[in-house]
């Protein structure tokens, strides 16, 4: 190489050096810059957190204060100061499907799931494109389906609800409004019991709750018309995937997909039906965030939907369509990996420590769930589903919830509020793992005595 030409390279690299120095050191600078509004908010949620309520409860931001602190608000049958004394003689609640299963995970994912909101954020009741949704929340959303394949969104709308409890009664609404006469509202039992309470509190010249699907299905073709139906897929109670009973030209369905999520089912194929809805709650399971959204392949349904909304609450709150967004980014980040093998591990350890123990009785059956092949995990995969439908197998007991109550001190839902009999009794297994733990000790105990009186009997 001549020596000018030598020169001319060492300049080179000398003058790209410096750059690169001064781009380094740039942006050395920049991501050491402090925080200046944000550090009292982060300080009093840090504050807040470490206080401990003996693994037994939690201290929120908005919870009571006393003596300049947040106090503990204890799980069901723990109490005192800081949630460490065992209540007893404390019920086992079972009853409700508060998913708070999932709160070990949000714990451990504190970082990647906080969202700071100052007082300035969205103050409008619309975004910038005059909507009541968020674009990237719903883009989301979009996604989400597609890494779960647990739904089809291309070329479907999407409408937001408080909870996907405001969505049922927004599509039996807009389904009905273009039938000729008021729709029959059905469902086929045992159902979740809010299909029937919502269409009876609501009533309408437009709608009125008709009972099981099934008794239509049995009936003259020329009652299945103007029908609504309602399918839960996995159903609440009993875990099935199910599919409509009825069909034709005027029977329209809303599919219910609480819990079409890898924590309770094998997710067979993704679903493709006309109106879908799903709910942060019991993907997540922020329950009390009320998030919740349907997807509609009917442009005139998504817009009665839209209106329904648009009439009930001006549309869904945009704090919590920021925590909705913050929730399901923390989702897609691993493809689902980190909270689907959680949910699904947790739910599955439930599932198999209950069938163990009521596997020794002769008096208490659970329901039967075959493996089946999941298309997000693409493996063969065993039951985990949100509740166990128990049933209580002696003529005599035919109030299964009224023995668990009496004898075990184990509160259930019965079988009659989902509209079947009341020899069946729902136990929710989606509930904190205080709740699940004290639920099994009492079932322990319960079918301990069963071998004990067999005992008795044979001497
Ligand atoms: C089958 C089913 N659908 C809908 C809901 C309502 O959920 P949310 O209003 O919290 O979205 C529930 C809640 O338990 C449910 O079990």
């Amino acid at each position: 190489m001549a020596k000018t030409d030598q020169n001319r390279y060492r300049l080179v690299c000398f003058i790209v050096s410096v750059a690169l120095n001064v781009f380094l050191i740039a942006n050395l600078c920049i991501s050491r810059k402090p925080l200046s509004w944000s550090t009292r908010a982060a300080a009093e949620a840090e504050a807040v957190a470490s206080i401990s309520c003996s693994g037994h409860g939690r201290a929120f931001l908005d919870g009571l204060i006393e003596n300049g602190k947040p106090v503990c608000e204890c799980n069901a049958c723990y109490g005192g100061p800081d949630c460490s004394q065992l209540l007893p003689n404390c019920v086992a609640d079972a009853d409700s499907g508060d998913p708070l299963f999932l709160e070990p995970f949000w714990l451990k994912n504190s970082g990647r799931s906080t969202v700071v909101i100052p007082g300035w954020h969205r103050m409008s009741y619309d975004y910038s494109d005059n909507s009541y949704i968020s674009q990237e929340l719903e883009k989301n959303i979009r996604k989400l389906h597609a890494i779960t394949k647990n739904a089809v969104t291309d070329g479907r709308y999407i409408v937001f609800g408080a909870g996907s409890t405001q969505l049922l009664n927004a599509a039996v609404y807009a389904l009905s409004m273009n039938m000729s006469s008021p729709a029959k509202v059905v469902a086929e039992k045992p159902f979740y019991p809010v299909y029937k309470e919502q269409t009876e509190f609501f009533k309408a010249k437009l709608f009125e709750f008709h009972g099981d699907a099934s008794l239509l299905r049995n009936g003259t073709s020329n009652t299945i018309e103007n029908v609504i139906e309602f399918v839960a897929s996995p159903n609440n109670p009993d875990g099935n995937l199910k599919k409509a009973v009825l069909e034709g030209p005027s029977v329209k369905t809303i599919h219910d997909y609480a819990y079409y999520w890898p924590h309770y089912t094998a997710i067979p194929a993704p679903a493709d039906e006309d109106l879908m809805i799903f709910t942060m709650s019991k993907l997540t399971g922020h329950a009390g965030s009320r998030f919740g959204w349907a997807i509609v392949k009917d442009k005139d349904v998504y817009e009665n939907m839209l209106k329904y909304k648009s009439l009930a609450d001006s549309g869904t709150s945009k704090d919590t369509q920021l925590r909705a967004l913050k929730l399901i980014k923390v989702v897609l980040e691993d493809g689902g990996q980190g909270i689907f093998n959680f949910a699904y591990k947790t739910m599955r350890g439930r599932w198999t420590k209950l069938n163990h123990v009521l596997s020794l009785s002769k008096r208490f059956k659970l329901q039967e769930i075959p493996p089946s092949f999941c298309k997000y995990s693409q493996t063969v995969r065993g039951a985990s589903p949100a509740f166990a439908w128990l049933k209580c197998a002696k003529e005599e007991d035919s109030n299964c919830h009224k023995v668990l109550h009496h004898e075990a001190n184990i509160l259930g839902r019965e079988g009659g509020s989902f509209n079947a009999e009341d020899r069946y009794v729902r136990l929710s297994l989606v509930k904190s793992a205080d709740d699940f733990n004290l639920l099994l000790d009492r079932l322990k105990e319960l079918v301990s005595m069963e071998e004990q009186n067999q005992l008795v009997i044979s001497f």
